[in-house]
């Protein structure tokens, strides 16, 4: 292995042509296939290609992440709506006003780690023993993670010892000199008597929650995408193949046992072979929609569209949570530029003093971000967003299939809202926004505040329904669990079937609380460990 870092241009140079060859002579038979090159895939991946005699083949739907708007960390936003997006769309949804919210997710090396906004956030304690507690199996539990964490994270600021790691792959960095504006969120949440923490990935989400700068995933000021923490390094090794611009469609199956994955390349159909396992980490809208069109889900579902039932399974597809989150905007009194990945400062809080862990969560924005609705209510030039959402909402969706055509789209009822308990928690909020947005802290820096202002009653409603848009934290559509609604068990299997896993976000039982590009990170070293496990590997 050669570090990457250290001679970037040589490895490169030696990746290229190792990777060329190894696709041009693609093999008719890998022993594992992980389909799918986002957080947790990469993770997979490399895992499995540590042994050397162990063949492993991922395969990516997008392309390359060797682009500007990837590598920069400013220019996260430019990447919506191009082809390193898959572009969702949900439907339109009665508790929004009837809004469709638009649903990216990354395409490309990388996946959502290639577009995303960089944050590192663990989740939180009460997420790990959750997972645990749903499997039955304690090696989720927080404790075990947190060991997980310490072995992966390459981290730069204060040192921790009980809680952070620095030999692993992951580099991970506070935001670097941060605006005045994240400092003054720190100092308008101490106001509130809201603690404040050196990181928000130590103590911090053991308890109550509190205000912290950013960690982030950014190394000597270019994104670290997991693909690059993980795979890159490795991509001059024989025993892995990377294959981008292929589109698995559906799992080959043997009886009740994955054999392999039917893709399409180039406008060909074909089927690659996994001697050992498939590992399907498409991410929580992809990794359904393939199960479902390889026949495993809802039976009914399944037979609505014309597909041959192999396994039922009735959660695949269900369950679908995101953070849903609302934007509360200030206008600056002088032009402040962004920094870093332009989102800084990060706070976690409760929206009633009863509960014992966060359920709200907020990233600052160093910019303004309406919502397409609010951007109508007039946004200022200049100004910064509290990015402020439900850390455990209650409302659930479904994802459904509309045809047996796996290049069909499906229907994505994200059902944000549905739950009256969430516009109570969206209600405290946008007054905990307020309260911060308005503190003395801020004063010297803004003219004031631009949105939502003093609202009450059915018009405060109406801005949480017009302004809320997704976090991109899509997660839970195939869950782990030992329910009639679970698709994986603690060992990530699919139940009833043979040689197929999965480790994406789609198996959270619930989102966790907080970013969740680090629980994926989790996730693929788990099922890494399993599989190793499994086959003495
Ligand atoms: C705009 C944006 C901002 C975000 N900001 C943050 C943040 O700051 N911090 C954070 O922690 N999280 C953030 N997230 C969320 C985070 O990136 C995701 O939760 C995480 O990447 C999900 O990991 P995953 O492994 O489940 O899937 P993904 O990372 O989405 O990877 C799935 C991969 O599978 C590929 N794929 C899908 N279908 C197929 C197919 N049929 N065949 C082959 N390949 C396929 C995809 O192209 C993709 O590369 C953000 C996401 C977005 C979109």
């Amino acid at each position: 292995m050669t570090d990457y870092q250290d001679d970037p241009q040589a490895s490169h140079r030696r990746s290229v042509a190792n990777q060329a060859l190894l696709t041009a002579g693609l093999k008719a038979s890998y022993d594992f296939i992980v389909c799918g090159a986002g957080a947790a895939g990469s993770v997979v991946a490399r895992r499995l290609a540590e042994n050397e005699a162990v063949r492993v083949l991922l395969i990516e739907a997008g392309g390359s992440d060797e682009a500007e708007a990837v590598l920069d960390p400013g220019l996260w936003p430019t990447n919506l709506g191009t082809e390193r997006d898959w572009g969702f769309v949900a439907e339109p949804n009665p508790h929004l006003n009837g809004r469709a919210l638009p649903m990216a997710m990354g395409k490309g090396l990388g996946g959502g780690t290639s577009i995303n906004v960089m944050v590192w956030a663990r989740g939180h304690r009460a997420d790990w023993d959750h997972f645990a507690s749903e499997s039955g199996d304690a090696r989720w539990g927080y404790d075990r993670v947190l060991d997980i964490y310490r072995r992966i994270e390459n981290w730069q600021g204060a040192p921790d010892h009980s809680r952070r790691g620095s030999g692993g792959p992951v580099w991970v960095q506070p935001a670097l000199d941060p605006s005045s504006v994240a400092h003054a969120l720190l100092d308008a949440a101490s106001e509130l008597g809201i603690p404040t923490f050196d990181s928000p990935n130590g103590v911090m989400m053991e308890g109550e929650g509190g205000a912290a700068i950013t960690d982030m995933l950014v190394r000597n000021g270019r994104r670290h995408s997991l693909f690059r923490a993980y795979i890159q390094p490795y991509l001059d090794r024989p025993n892995l193949t990377v294959l981008t611009d292929t589109t698995v469609e559906r799992v080959a199956f043997q009886g009740k046992r994955a054999i392999g994955v039917e893709v399409v390349r180039g406008g060909q159909r074909q089927i690659i072979r996994a001697s050992q396992e498939v590992v399907l980490s498409m991410g929580a809208m992809q990794t359904p929609k393939v199960l479902m069109h390889s026949g495993i889900g809802d039976e009914t579902e399944l037979r609505r569209v014309g597909i041959p039932v192999r396994q039922h399974l009735p959660g695949v597809g269900g369950h679908l949570q995101d953070h849903v989150s609302f934007g509360c905007t200030w206008e600056y009194a002088e032009p402040i530029a962004p920094r870093n990945n332009g989102s800084e400062a990060t706070m976690y809080w409760k929206s009633r003093p009863e509960l014992t862990a966060p359920d709200l969560l907020f990233c600052q924005v160093e910019f303004p971000v309406p919502s397409e609705r609010t951007a109508a209510r007039g946004v200022p030039e200049h100004g910064w967003t509290m990015f402020a959402g439900l850390a455990q909402p209650r409302s659930r969706g479904r994802l459904r299939l509309m045809s047996d055509d796996p290049a069909a789209p499906m229907q994505i009822d994200a059902n944000m809202l549905s739950d009256p308990a969430d516009m109570e928690a969206a209600l405290a909020c946008i007054e905990l926004c307020r309260e911060l947005g308005n503190a003395a802290a801020f004063r010297p820096l803004v003219r004031g505040e631009a949105m939502p202002g003093k609202l009450t009653g059915d018009a405060l409603k109406d801005y949480v329904r017009d302004s809320a848009v997704t976090y991109w934290h899509q997660t839970c559509t195939a869950k782990m669990g030992r329910d009639e609604q679970s698709v994986v068990d603690g060992d990530l299997r699919v139940y009833g079937i043979d040689g197929l896993r999965i480790a994406d976000g789609s198996v959270m039982p619930r989102v966790t609380t907080g970013n969740t590009q680090a629980p994926c990170a989790i996730i693929g070293e788990q099922a890494a460990d399993r599989l190793r496990e499994a086959h003495r590997i």
